[in-house]
């Protein structure tokens, strides 16, 4: 029998479906995403969980006349299939191949760009209004997580949309999760698990009668039940509708037909909307069903049949792991040290803290702002808070670590995983930037550790200073050196990994994990008879502005490396440091490797960096293409900002 799914080319194919095929072609949609994420990786389990709401959105509403806005995007793949992009699915997140969140270039049925969280009702209602203005048609629609509603960001959203009373439908699916299990008030309000103080105050009442004066039996099951009526009168409901939406639900959002029905009279009405559908992470695959935080949520390759990884790496830990082992290890050895994480639980190891020290380890949400200015507030106290937030998600909080943090000159740690290339995560994730906006924050200690243990004793140095400090890690193993005991650096000084001859060729400066790929390629030119001394940076501020400019007065070329953004990042640090202490003036050829002007797409994270000559053969080249040019007289610049291919 032919597949209703290979039927499908456009939301139109969808709805000439009698409703009653609908189900047969959801669990299509998921044998689908089940056997291609096994082979590319994926948000298998936010996915799964969204199938029936995405094919019933593009049964009823009419893409993209009417707009369908994702939060995250990382439950769209239902919605990627059935819009055309079905030919093309197998190469989800693959280099050159459809990005696994929606994105504005890939289609038109994608009507908003994401990956990042909480976007969706604000960019909703930013459409809805251009349409008054503009005299556009069609409903805009925001299909918001449980998680994403943790973020402030989407309560700014509701509360201009309920005060505006436009015409926004905003669909909740409510799984109950995050990554991890949601946490916060409003997913226990979600849950109707949070007694309102009138009940609470009815209990009392209660309570009080009952213990006064014997009764009978009936009374007091008359009073326990009127108790619970009391309870019931709380619904989840009242949020919003305290907010301005007309609240309907809680649904089955795995019942397509049902929903078809209810979402096809909600787009009849006008004004603000919620519809709260429930659902569950994973949905219609076992594995990802009982293990939703880990193998529901997002995987790499696995074993289709068993949802098993398909291979199990050996070798070192990856950084993260290193990390979270570090910081256990101080909040051991100083009570004062507390982890703060920011949804993000199991990807920055904080699991693991929070298993040890469940007081002194806090996810607050999808809420990258408030874990900063909650970390300051911590700070005042006395106490030494680490934030581990992923570099792309810092840059939420740059205002919280600029006014809160570092104007106070608070001791608060931020420790950046996904520094660098992420993979397939592609444009959104990617951990570029981050050099380039702490850098230019007065006060803020910023490091990046070359190997693991690098990155024990930038953890301890910060845990030491009296003020802000940051340090970035790459999502990729570890260097597999043998484990130091953790010490407090000297602040500003650079550390020689190959000093060279009296009078090398050239120095290679580095900024963190490419340190490594720097002195291999260093070991490269040396056996062609290239004398490259590598200097490992550690600190990008304050940069060792004096080993630099004495290291670079003899050869007078310089290679600077960074896994980030050339612009305002480390090698453009060292251009300031060499023009400022006067040395450029003096002819110097520098060449500056890092990430193009350009956002880099998704794919395979050591082919990109290769691609960039960011590898060790492409660092080796780059010091041959320096030492083949001639000299530049004065103070021109060789900046290879152009090296290697922008994938974006
Ligand atoms: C600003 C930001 N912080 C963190 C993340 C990482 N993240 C991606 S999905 C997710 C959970 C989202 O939960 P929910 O919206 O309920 O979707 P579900 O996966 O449950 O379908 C998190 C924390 C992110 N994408 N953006
Ligand atoms: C959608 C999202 O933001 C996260 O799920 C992210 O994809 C996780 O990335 P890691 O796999 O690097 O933890
Ligand atoms: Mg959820």
């Amino acid at each position: 029998m032919q597949r209703l799914l290979d039927r499908i080319d456009s939301p139109g194919h969808l709805k000439a479906l009698p409703v009653t095929d609908l189900p047969r072609l959801c669990e299509e949609i998921r044998g689908e995403i089940v056997a291609v994420c096994a082979r590319t990786g994926g948000h298998l389990g936010s996915s799964l969980g969204a199938v029936e709401l995405n094919v019933a959105l593009h049964y009823v509403f009419d893409s993209p006349i009417d707009r369908l806005v994702f939060d995250v995007g990382h439950q769209a793949y239902a919605h990627k299939l059935v819009t055309g992009r079905r030919d093309r699915f197998a190469t989800l997140r693959t280099e050159g191949g459809l990005a696994g969140f929606p994105e504005r270039a890939e289609s038109e049925h994608d009507a908003f760009g994401v990956g990042h969280a909480s976007t969706a009702i604000s960019a909703a209602l930013g459409m809805v209004e251009a349409r008054r203005i503009a005299g556009g048609r069609g409903k805009v629609v925001a299909l918001v997580g449980d998680g994403a509603l943790t973020g402030g960001v989407a309560f700014e959203g509701l509360n201009q949309a309920g005060y505006l009373r436009r015409d926004l439908l905003v669909v909740l699916n409510d799984n109950e999760m995050s990554i991890s299990p949601n946490v916060g008030a409003v997913s226990e309000w979600l849950s109707k698990r949070l007694a309102s103080p009138s009940a609470e105050r009815v209990e009392r009442l209660v309570k009080a009668v009952l213990q006064d004066a014997p009764h009978g039996a009936r009374t007091i099951d008359v009073l326990h039940r009127a108790v619970e009526a009391a309870k019931a009168l709380v619904t989840p409901g009242m949020l919003f509708e305290a907010l301005g939406f007309r609240y309907v639900g809680p649904v089955d959002g795995h019942d397509v037909g049902a929903l078809v029905e209810t979402l096809a009279g909600l787009a009849r009405l006008e004004g603000p909307v919620l519809l709260h559908a429930l659902t569950a992470k994973g949905k219609g695959y076992a594995p990802a069903e009982a293990d939703a935080a880990t193998r529901g949520h997002a995987l790499s390759f696995f074993d289709p049949r068993t949802g098993r990884p398909a291979t199990r790496s050996s070798g070192p830990p990856p950084y993260t792991d290193v990390f979270a082992q570090a910081l256990c290890d101080e909040m051991a050895r100083d009570g004062r040290v507390v982890a703060i994480t920011a949804a993000m639980l199991e990807g920055t190891g904080l699991r693991r803290c929070q298993r040890r020290f469940p007081d002194r380890t806090w996810d607050v949400g999808i809420a990258e702002q408030h874990a900063v200015t909650f970390a300051a507030g911590l700070a005042c106290e006395g106490v030494r808070p680490v934030v581990a937030i992923y570099s792309t998600f810092l840059q939420r909080a740059l205002d919280q670590i600029i006014h809160d943090v570092a104007l106070q000159r608070l001791p608060v740690t931020f420790a950046l995983d996904r520094a660098g290339l992420v993979g397939a995560d592609g444009k959104t994730h990617q951990g570029a930037f981050d050099l380039a906006y702490l850098r230019c924050v007065p006060g803020l200690v910023l490091m990046a550790p070359s190997d693991e243990n690098e990155l024990r004793h930038m953890l301890r140095t910060a845990l030491e200073l009296p003020g802000p400090a940051a340090f970035r890690f790459p999502r990729r193993a570890a260097a597999g050196v043998p484990a130091e005991e953790p010490r407090a650096l000297p602040v500003g000084r650079a550390r020689w990994l190959r000093a060279g001859g009296p009078r090398p060729d050239v120095v290679i400066a580095a900024a963190g994990a490419p340190a490594l790929a720097a002195l291999s390629a260093a070991a490269a030119l040396g056996a062609e008879g290239i004398d490259a001394a590598v200097l490992d940076a550690r600190f990008v501020k304050p940069l060792d502005e004096e080993a630099l400019c004495d290291a670079v007065t003899g050869p007078r070329r310089l290679v600077t490396v960074e896994e980030g953004c050339l612009a305002g990042g480390f090698g453009a640090a060292c251009l300031e440091a060499l023009a400022a202490r006067g040395v450029l003036a003096d002819g110097v050829a520098v060449a500056r490797l890092g990430l193009p002007d350009a956002f880099v797409g998704h794919g395979d994270a050591g082919r990109q960096l290769a691609a960039l000559g960011l590898d060790a053969a492409g660092i080796a080249r780059s010091v041959r293409e320096l030492l083949g040019a001639e000299r530049p007289a004065g103070d021109r610049l060789t900046a290879r900002a152009d090296l290697g291919r922008a994938t974006g």
